[in-house]
């Protein structure tokens, strides 16, 4: 007969004495109670496949880059020389004859880490409890440890303990290892661990939170699957309860990567020391193995969520591979798909979902005040009667919209005399192409420019990341110019091309932001606008300009580069989002530059970008291009008549952002704190220079404790940098969102500061969150 787990429990139930057997029960020492709900994982009730799988599943799974042979590893468990006087030496033996699985050390461990070591085969993490310690640390990773495991803060009763984050810091700053925090058990636990530098998470079961908040109210599935979806790409390890092979497979399948096994350990260790060990390990395994072979999977990548049978409908699941198919390695996509560049925001955006009470300050979309649905068919009707106007006739007009259109666009003319007369830029409509958003243009502009593996993109930083992210998708190369405290400095951008070329590289252009730039808020001053076109024709380099925010902005603008550009060193790279409306995804590229082809003839640069695009987007939805084109013709092409109000609006609103900071914090108050902020005369965004690292972890404290939300302008650093910034956006807030936003901002400041008592947010009332509710996704 097969032993199972509940065999082995049972004989080790009759080998210890009982007040060990109740220890290992309550497991008394482990700080917290043990299994709300023993048969969580039992109860998970998983599909039956179309087909079997293999009959030898591959159980392997690389977890923070090592492979394990199976998704699971051994719980940390003190008092083992109870079950057994060799404890936690059989415990490693065992475990290194049954699989290679890393072993936990218990805090609590009374051998000195040095002699496991000697002991193990198997890999070794260490639990860490308490104050961090620095010779500890030190002394794990001498003697081979591959990682720390945080263990949560132990709950007082009546009073909550310590988060703990201060001790995630403290360990980072003592380790490059791999740590992970024990005990989170609520996307908010992971949130805040994620920006504290985790590099791996432990899943408290239901009512075992890390930082003594309300323990976790939900099923285990329920707490598992929100911890996992938090995570992202960080490893989630469940915490106990596993007594099947079958359960590992739903804990899995549930979102974790792998589970820690307590308790069944400690019974192979009291009935047979090592070899008890390695039986357990050995049966778990096997179990697995049959579990995942008959939910037809043949590796651990095929386990996802679509093999829990759920009662409700599940939202949209990763499909399956074929039973005994294969499936995609991230690891073997593009790098741009593992490249953090790409997912700089997501933190940002989870934070913003978390906290849809908070005011935010980071999302860069404009005020949907002055949105109005009707307006939408206005402008398509007005563009297609402007066609019939031409002398089209009703069938041509319904082909135009109906039909495949030329990729260059069809609304070129019209956006031609719009440049011509709210900007002064005077080009031909064959210079420009019209895109699917200012995004695309960019990336026609990239790919086209960009030949070789030796040609680089200037950028400026900080800098904005679709710039950066079109970059990543194309392997081109980006070189940063730091921008000073007023702005891009053109001897920067010599010596940047300078330093360039002297390493074998040919710049070919530079991506700049001119006018109130996102992230910064600078303007270039029109010295430097003629310093930088003179800069580009001597040393031979284009210039992409991207300017969003002008016709956005109060008051006279100072002439766009492209308006200056006398030697066609400009690629104007145009975004309507601003100015007319994000869902139409319409921007353009002015592109006059000519090209001399192979065979003699000319054209001009915007020639081949169209044809980049006829095999990128084919053409720019022409509904989307009437509905530009009907707003520009509403207004007779001045862009700038239509966009007076939504300019008066932001200019308001970022004067009186500006207004209400300078009440928060009066010149004297800002001089001993050490605050700064710029005061930009347009766009969508401030920065603060701020006493005290603004980074993830800052970011969670603001959301969480002061209800206040904004961008950490590290993000916006290619090389690292701005870790004392924070970009403000105002164009999304009304006058009351701004008044609260700041003074919560100031409340966070303060603290921050280490000026005033923290849990400002206990003081605040409930109202004034409600009052002000609403969080957004930011770009
Ligand atoms: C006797 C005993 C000692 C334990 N010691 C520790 C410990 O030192 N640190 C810790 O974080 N958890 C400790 N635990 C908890 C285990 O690591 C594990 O989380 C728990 O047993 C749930 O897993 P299981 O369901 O597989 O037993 C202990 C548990 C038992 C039974």
């Amino acid at each position: 007969m097969e032993l199972t787990l509940s065999d082995f429990a049972r004989l080790a139930q009759a080998r210890v004495p009982s007040g060990t057997w109740s220890l290992f029960e309550s497991a008394a020492g482990a700080d917290r109670a043990l299994d709300a709900d023993p048969d969580a994982l039992g109860r998970v009730r998983l599909r039956s496949p179309a087909a079997p799988g293999p009959e030898r599943p591959e159980t392997a799974t690389t977890i923070l880059g090592r492979v394990w042979d199976a998704p699971m590893a051994i719980a940390p468990l003190a008092h083992q020389a109870l079950a057994h006087p060799s404890g936690e030496l059989a415990t490693l033996r065992g475990t290194a004859a049954a699989a290679g699985v890393p072993v936990v050390i218990s805090a609590r461990t009374e051998h000195p880490v040095e002699a496991l070591a000697a002991e193990s085969a198997a890999p070794l993490w260490l639990q860490v409890s308490g104050p961090p310690d620095r010779a500890l640390a030190e002394r794990a990773e001498r003697a081979g440890v591959e990682a720390f495991v945080l263990a949560a803060e132990p709950r007082t009763a009546g009073s909550a303990p310590g988060p703990g984050w201060a001790r995630l810091d403290r360990m980072r700053s003592l380790t490059p290892l791999p740590i992970l925090v024990q005990g989170v058990s609520t996307g908010r636990d992971v949130l805040r661990a994620l920006g504290a530098g985790a590099d791996g998470l432990v899943v408290a079961p239901p009512g075992g939170g890390l930082d003594g908040a309300a323990p976790a109210a939900g099923a285990l599935p329920d707490v598992l699957r929100e911890v996992a979806a938090a995570a992202g790409r960080v490893p989630v390890l469940l915490d106990g309860a596993a007594r099947r092979g079958r359960d590992v497979l739903a804990a899995l399948a549930l979102g974790a990567d792998a589970v820690l096994v307590g308790r069944p350990v400690l019974h192979g260790l009291a009935v047979g020391a090592a070899e008890g060990v390695r039986s357990v390990l050995a049966i778990l395994l096997e179990e697995f193995e049959d579990a995942m072979a008959s939910a037809g999977l043949a590796s651990v990548a095929g386990i996802g969520p679509g093999l829990v049978e759920t009662a409700e409908p599940t939202p949209p699941t990763p499909p399956e591979p074929a039973p005994g198919g294969r499936v995609l390695r991230a690891a073997d996509l593009h790098g741009s798909v593992t490249d953090p560049v790409m997912d700089t925001m997501n933190f940002l955006n989870e934070v913003t979902l978390r906290y849809p009470d908070a005011v935010s300050f980071a999302p860069g979309r404009p005020y949907g005040g002055f949105f109005d649905t009707e307006q939408i068919f206005t402008y398509v009707r007005r563009y297609l009667g402007h066609l019939a106007s031409e002398g089209r006739s009703p069938a041509e007009v319904r082909e135009t919209v109906y039909q495949y259109g030329p990729s260059a666009g069809l609304i070129r003319d019209v956006i031609a005399a719009s440049v011509r007369a709210d900007e002064g830029i005077d080009v031909p409509p064959e210079s420009i192409v019209v895109t699917v958003g200012c995004q695309e243009a960019m990336f026609l502009a990239l790919r086209a420019l960009m030949a070789g593996p030796d040609d680089v993109l200037l950028v400026s930083s900080p800098s904005y990341m679709g710039i950066t992210g079109a970059a990543r998708l194309l392997d081109v190369e980006v070189a940063v110019v730091e921008e000073r405290a007023d702005g891009l400095s053109c001897a920067d951008v010599e010596a940047a091309i300078a330093a360039e070329r002297a390493r074998g590289r040919r710049p070919r252009a530079i991506y700049v932001i001119p006018d109130h730039s996102n992230p910064s808020g600078i303007t270039m001053p029109l010295e430097t606008r003629h310093e930088l076109l003179d800069l580009a024709d001597r040393l031979d380099v284009l210039v992409l300009e991207d300017s969003p925010y002008r016709l956005v902005s109060p008051g006279a603008q100072i002439p766009a580069l492209k308006a200056l550009d006398r030697h066609r060193r400009v690629v104007h790279l145009g975004s309507y989002a601003k100015t007319v409306f994000p869902g139409a995804r319409v921007g353009y590229a002015i592109a006059d530059q000519p090209v001399l082809r192979e065979d003699g003839t000319r054209g001009l640069l915007a020639d081949e970008l169209a044809k980049i695009k006829s095999m990128l987007t084919v053409n720019t939805s022409a509904l989307s291009q009437a509905a530009v084109a009907g707003a520009l013709l509403e207004c007779g092409g001045r862009l700038s008549e239509l966009t007076a109000r939504s300019a008066a609006h932001y200019g308001d609103t970022m004067r009186y952002t500006l207004d209400a900071l300078d009440r928060a914090f009066p010149a004297e108050r800002r001089a001993e704190l050490g605050l700064r902020w710029n005061a930009p005369t347009g766009g969508f965004f401030l920065t603060l220079q701020v006493p005290f690292r603004a980074d993830n972890a800052a970011l969670v404290r603001s959301a969480e404790d002061f209800g206040v939300i904004w961008t950490p302008m590290a993000y916006f650093h290619l090389r690292g940098g701005g870790t004392g910034t924070i970009r403000l956006s105002i164009s999304y807030l009304t006058r009351a969102e701004v008044d609260e936003g700041i003074s919560r901002l100031a409340r966070f400041i303060e603290t921050e500061a280490g000026t005033a008592p923290s849990g400002a947010r206990a003081a605040m009332t409930p109202t004034a969150f409600t009052e002000v509710a609403g969080g957004h996704h930011g770009d």
